[in-house]
């Protein structure tokens, strides 16, 4: 088990000085002393007692060694020693969990997330969730889940009838040969042709019952164009340095032969009905502007399924055969109705047994600059791979000022580090509901809340250790300058924010916290020597550059970023 934080020990402290009540304490970090309880003034509330009174009862009975002072109206100031600090620091030097709990051993939580269509590119709204989704995954994995990533991509439907058509009257070469913008490219001229001529329009419509009957040669193009989208993603995956691999792609076709019994199921459950000859599940509080019910529609009155009738398979699928306990779908936050009507529909179905949960994990939208929804310079919607490759080359000009002297290999490597970092953490630093600007030279800045100014702190911590040659023991006799105190006190939450970003799935908690700690890690390297100050303080320096460059690693790779050495 890791070692418990000093504001959770000490909430427990306080909880234990007034054992008739059941009652959160809110141990919180504060200005006027290293942690302050508020938790009297609630208490106080629901018993109708005087919190300072309360306040005054838990600070006598705690011990001295916290110097429990009463504040205000019943606020309890706590402060620690020196050696209590430094004692929680060498155990946590030993934790190679550095205070990260386990609450999700034993849960599985599949996580949708990234979710591109083939014969397209992906676009900014693909980033977002591919970002988002792949910091949840790691941040549950850590807190001891099992985490199964779904890649949901857009691999079915009746557009496909037409690109096949397109591609197989058209004498151009194979799917498998000038990479996703000529199958982009293709699949515009199939749309435009399929808009002009009502002969193709035709062809295409048998082309969808073609292929949906399992017809060798349409299968056969179908596949193609899979494997050469697929080919693509997994290239900006690992451009990106996220989790998702090519296995774990289960697309919409994947649910395709569900369908009917997700159809008839609902029919028979009551729950869907015929409505003008599609099949429609009706809900009281979903109304068009109109004031006129608006139903999902589950079975197009053609016979065709769609999107919706897909997540409910999905959905489905997801609890019974993978074991869920939990689903979560980073989504687009326009999405959130469909997601609602969904879940909604298989509750009523009794599809979701008790205490597992389903959820949308919505995201805003990535501004441009004028605050309207981002648009290349070009006006079109953004290229996800223009977006990187822009990062990077901006990094390379702030490696390249930095470090004249690099050789040209070493600064690729870093640019792309640098780079794709402050991609990721501009996306992952707002609160992921909000839309956020993107705005790419603030994020590339050495200064502020930029991934670019967290690498710089850890690497400097680095380049200390490294010239230090071996790190030594704590001396828990030693007394703290400020700076130490606040850094020890900062490094020691690192496992209750994990925690956090677990139980909200809010990812810019974290990066809150490791924006904090490089603060606190810098004015520590600024006011207290390391190398220079005598023996043994010079070794208690030392292994807080150790752990303050192993939390701050532990924290960037939850967050999908790389912490290089130097910088
Ligand atoms: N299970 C889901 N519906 N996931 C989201 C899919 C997103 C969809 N492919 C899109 O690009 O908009």
């Amino acid at each position: 088990m890791p070692l418990p934080s000093l504001s959770s020990l000490l909430a427990a402290r306080v909880t234990d000085a007034l054992p008739d009540h059941d009652f959160d304490p809110q141990v919180r970090r504060s200005e006027h002393a290293d942690f302050q309880a508020n938790g009297m003034l609630a208490l106080g509330r629901s018993l109708g007692r005087s919190p300072r009174e309360l306040a005054t009862t838990v600070a006598a009975a705690l011990p001295a060694d916290v110097a429990p002072t009463v504040a205000g109206p019943g606020f309890i100031n706590l402060t620690l020693t020196d050696n209590a600090l430094l004692t929680q620091a060498a155990g946590r030097l030993a934790d190679p969990r550095l205070g990260v709990p386990l609450p999700e051993t034993g849960r599985v939580t599949v996580i949708d997330y990234s979710q591109p269509n083939i014969a397209k590119e992906m676009h900014v709204g693909h980033l977002r969730s591919t970002i988002i989704g792949d910091a949840l995954a790691r941040v549950l994995t850590r807190l001891g889940g099992t985490v199964l990533r779904q890649n949901h991509i857009g691999d079915w439907g009746t557009q496909f009838g037409m690109l096949i058509e397109y591609m197989s009257t058209s004498p151009a070469a194979p799917a498998s040969s000038g990479g996703i913008s000529r199958l982009a490219g293709l699949y515009r001229d199939a749309r435009a042709a399929f808009e002009a001529d009502p002969g193709f329009a035709a062809r295409s419509r048998r082309r969808v019952v073609a292929l949906q009957a399992g017809d060798a040669e349409t299968v056969a193009a179908w596949h193609d164009i899979v494997d050469e989208s697929t080919r693509y993603f997994t290239d900006v995956y690992d451009r990106l340095g996220v989790l998702l691999e090519p296995a774990d792609v289960v697309g919409e076709s994947f649910y395709n032969p569900r369908l009917p019994a997700v159809v008839d199921d609902l029919l028979a459950a009551g729950v869907a009905v015929h409505s003008d000859g599609a099949v429609c599940v009706f809900f009281d509080d979903v109304r068009g502007p109109d004031g006129e019910p608006v139903p999902l529609l589950v079975r197009k009155s053609d016979g065709g399924f769609g999107y919706a009738a897909t997540d409910l398979a999905a959905v489905r699928h997801r609890v019974t055969a993978l074991r869920a306990d939990r689903v979560l779908y980073v989504v687009d936050a326009r999405q959130a109705l469909h997601f609602r009507m969904v879940f909604d529909t298989a509750r009523r179905a009794g599809w979701i047994p008790a205490g597992v949960t389903v959820t949308h994990v919505p995201f805003g939208l990535m501004l441009g600059s004028d605050g309207k929804p981002f648009r290349t310079r070009y006006g079109g919607t953004a290229r996800l791979t223009d977006l990187v490759d822009d990062a990077v080359a901006g990094a390379r000009e702030v490696v390249a000022a930095k470090n004249p002297a690099l050789d040209a290999a070493t600064v690729d490597e870093r640019a792309r580090e640098v780079g794709v970092g402050a991609l990721k953490y501009a996306d992952l630093a707002t609160n992921r509901a909000r839309d956020y600007v993107y705005d790419p030279a603030r994020m590339l800045s050495l200064t502020g809340n930029t991934s670019v100014y967290l690498q710089f702190a850890h690497a400097r911590a680095r380049s200390i250790l490294a010239r230090a040659g071996a790190d030594g023991e704590i001396d828990t006799g030693l007394p703290l300058e400020p700076a130490e105190r606040a850094l020890i006190l900062d490094l020691d939450a690192f496992g209750d924010v994990v925690a956090e970003v677990g139980a909200t799935l809010e990812p810019h908690r974290l990066c809150g916290y490791l924006f904090r700690l490089a603060q606190s890690l810098t004015t520590f390297l600024e006011t207290c020597p390391v190398l220079r100050a005598p023996s043994p303080v010079r070794e208690n320096r030392l292994a807080l550059c150790r752990l303050a460059a192993e939390t701050m690693r532990a924290g960037l790779d939850l967050s999908g970023i790389a912490s290089p050495d130097r910088l």
